[in-house]
């Protein structure tokens, strides 16, 4: 797990799944109470090594440190938030580009091993072959590199791009779509608790991805509003005490939610509810 960007959601994350602990400050380890598992916070760089090597059986990091640390894990599940892109980026008055461009200047990032592996693309040599692009490694502060003149052009993060904007440069490739992931050792020490993890870390996402609707609707609109709401299986029809009417509950994507609630109404559903769901296991 991870101390700084992505620890929130992480122990968020944990929390919804039941994975409880407490964290003396300042302290990286903690017992998990209700599971025989002990939690340790780590740099999101060094997660992959923890995990690569088996000192970890499952890890939360950035899918830009796995692939940059080049470990043997299983990347087993994208947890959908820490999202960004790892990007090519030059200064904005500058006369770059394209990446073509950029072949045999310096590129500065954190990133040195994917930096290379574009750029060995790129040239069209094999991996590990020597290229004409030198790619120098800076731990932090990456996009001062250009204005320093450490490098013509750098390899680095980019959220909103706030960061890239106020240094003067713009992007003009992507190397990798990044988001926070679960990876999980190869050689895990308690398999069985590893399914139960990544079972309710599932229970979780699903939770967050599904609003429960429920409403009321004559009869005769049935079909047409079970199409609007078919539910993941199917949707549990209830009759009511006015024998016209029924009561309709369903989970629906929550990105579609207003939508729908719209649809239901035109058709003639009224009492539409939508209630959060805390965890589920579908
Ligand atoms: N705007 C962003 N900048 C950098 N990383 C981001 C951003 N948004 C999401 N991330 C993700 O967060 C990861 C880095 O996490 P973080 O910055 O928390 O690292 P850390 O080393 O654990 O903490 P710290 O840098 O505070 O010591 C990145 O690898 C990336 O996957
Ligand atoms: O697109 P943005 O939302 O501006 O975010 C991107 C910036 O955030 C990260 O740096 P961080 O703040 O972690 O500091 P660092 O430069 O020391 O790595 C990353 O390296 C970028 O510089």
């Amino acid at each position: 797990m991870d101390l700084g960007r992505l620890y929130e959601k992480c122990v968020n994350l944990l929390k919804g799944s039941d994975i409880q602990f407490n964290r003396s400050s300042r302290l990286d380890i903690a017992l998990c109470t209700n599971l025989p598992i002990a939690l340790i916070f780590l740099p999101a760089a060094d997660i992959p090594t923890f995990v690569g090597e088996g000192r970890c059986s499952i890890g939360i990091t950035g899918v830009d440190q796995v692939k940059e640390s080049d470990v043997d894990v299983e990347i087993a599940m994208d947890l959908l938030f820490g999202k960004c892109k790892l990007q090519i980026q030059v200064p904005e008055n500058g006369s770059y580009q394209t990446p073509q461009q950029l072949v045999g200047k310096t590129i500065v990032s954190s990133f040195t091993r994917l930096t290379t592996q574009f750029f060995e693309k790129l040239e069209g040599v094999e991996p590990g072959s020597p290229i004409k692009t030198k790619v120098k490694f800076v731990g932090g502060s990456v996009e001062a590199s250009c204005a320093l003149g450490v490098g013509d052009a750098i390899v680095d993060l980019v959220e909103s791009g706030e960061t890239m904007k106020a240094a003067g440069l713009y992007a003009i490739d992507t190397i990798l779509d990044t988001s926070a992931h679960l990876i999980v050792s190869k050689n895990p020490s308690h398999p069985e608790l590893v399914k139960v993890i990544k079972s309710r870390l599932e229970g979780v996402l699903a939770a967050q991805k599904y609003v429960l609707c429920n409403y009321n609707a004559p009869r005769s609109m049935l079909p047409k509003l079970l199409k609007l709401t078919p539910g993941r299986r199917a949707a549990t029809v209830s009759p009511l005490d006015d024998g016209e009417w029924v009561a309709v509950s369903a989970m629906v994507e929550r990105k579609s939610m207003g939508q729908i609630m719209d649809q239901l109404q035109d058709l003639g559903a009224s009492d539409i509810l939508v209630f959060e769901i805390s965890n589920c296991r579908v």
